[in-house]
């Protein structure tokens, strides 16, 4: 889950109602607690909440049977920032139960669904905008695009006229106070907030919904949702990028080895400005190269006296930050060694995980002979070939 602290001067609250059964969707657990794309339904839900500008306090509202597993979920969120409690049986008992447990001080209430996964948290945002100008209840809306009838025992009794008509979703916002004061009096059942808003005597706006925040009600819906966010990884997929990397040093006797990001007692060394770790070089090229940036001989000149040297760690750390600079994620990265000496497969494990810790990324790392042919076989020097993977 993306999560984050308190922010003290902002007084925004999101209730996300998640405590209702999903019998029309019929999974064997409560609607928000099903897996979509391998998360569930509430922590995606969640995920947007938290993608907000401005947030002070978060109630979570479930049921009674699901409380610890919802706990769990916003364990890693600051505990001051998120509440989570016991709904009621309607969505307006479950609400009014969030807003019992709202701070002093929240000026702007929000209400969402939790079946409601995909909404874009730009649309969040929007709604506090205009409830903050207005002093009005907000809620997004799309056009209806079907014909719609009237229909009296299967029979049509009247076309309504939908040019006047919105399709509402959440989040449904609100001035805290006046929301507050609407459900202490409230009598009758809602559907949503902004009835019962409105049933209070208040305005309510429409602002422009947006389409992928549709409700998660039947097993149709799922599988539709399951499907936009199949093709959201498809795309990942289509940004991420490989490079390569190649470097050779030859063997210097009366030099330190370093290779791999490690030291290697009682080995000869590899000759070079810095200090000859061809496995770091080819890395750093393999990931410069994956990110459009160069090369490492364009990026740390060997006119640079910082790099005089300078053991594999400091360019590989340098490498890492131009990489993510540039926009972009390390997923992994392959290295193989060809040289007569040293031996990698002793210390093999060893090398991987000090050259992960300074990629931030798996890596992997494979060594060969080249059976006596070329100047590897010969014992002059040492060749690496790396690959790297990178995402968007
Ligand atoms: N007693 C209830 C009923 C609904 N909700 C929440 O209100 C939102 C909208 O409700 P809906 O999608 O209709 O959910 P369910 O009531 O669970 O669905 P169904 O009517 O199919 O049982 C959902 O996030 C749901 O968890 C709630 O918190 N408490
Ligand atoms: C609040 C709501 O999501 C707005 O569209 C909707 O009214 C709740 O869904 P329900 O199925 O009517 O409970």
């Amino acid at each position: 889950m993306n999560v984050r602290g308190t922010t003290p001067d902002v007084s925004v609250a999101v209730i996300v109602v998640a405590a209702g059964s999903g019998s029309r969707l019929g999974a064997s657990e409560p609607k928000a607690f099903v897996a979509l794309h391998g998360r569930s339904i509430l922590e995606r839900s969640l995920d947007a909440v938290f993608g907000m500008a401005e947030l002070a306090q978060v109630i979570v509202v479930v049921p009674e049977s699901h409380r610890s597993r919802a706990e769990a979920i916003v364990a890693p969120a600051d505990p001051r920032l998120v509440t989570v409690t016991v709904g009621g049986t309607t969505r307006q008992g479950s609400v009014a139960a969030g807003l019992a447990q709202l701070r002093p001080g929240i000026e702007v209430v929000l209400v969402h669904d939790a079946a409601r996964p995909l909404t874009a948290p730009a649309l969040f945002d929007t709604v506090v905008r205009l409830v903050r100008s207005s002093g009005d209840g907000v809620v997004p809306g799309l056009a209806v695009v079907d014909t719609l009838k009237q229909v009296d025992a299967d029979f049509v009794t009247a076309t309504v006229d939908r040019s006047r008509l919105s399709a509402v979703a959440t989040p449904q916002g609100f001035p805290a106070a006046a929301l507050l004061a609407a459900y202490a009096e409230a009598r009758d059942d809602h559907t949503d907030d902004a009835a019962l808003f409105a049933a209070a005597g208040h305005r309510v706006r429409v602002v422009e919904g947006d389409p992928r925040g549709f409700k998660i009600t039947t097993p149709w819906d799922l599988r539709r949702a399951e499907q936009l966010l199949g093709e959201t990884d498809a795309h990942a997929a289509a940004a991420t990028r490989t490079g390569i990397g190649i470097d050779v040093h030859a063997f210097d006797e009366g030099a330190p080895l370093w290779l791999g990001g490690v030291f290697w007692p009682d080995e000869a060394g590899l000759a070079g400005h810095s200090d000859g770790d061809a496995v770091a070089h080819a890395i750093c090229d393999a990931l410069l190269s994956a990110a459009g940036l160069g090369d490492i001989g364009s990026r740390f000149g060997t006119d640079d006296p910082r790099f005089a040297g300078a053991h594999g760690e400091v360019f590989l750390s340098e490498t890492v930050a131009l990489v993510h600079g540039a926009g972009f994620r390390i997923l992994n990265v392959v290295v193989q060694v060809v040289a007569r000496a040293p031996r990698f497969a002793p210390r093999r494990a060893e090398v991987e995980a000090r050259l992960s810790e300074l990629v931030g990324a798996p890596v992997s790392v494979s060594a060969t002979t080249s059976d006596g042919l070329g100047f590897t076989g010969r014992g002059e020097g040492v060749a690496a070939i790396a690959t790297a993977l990178l995402g968007g």
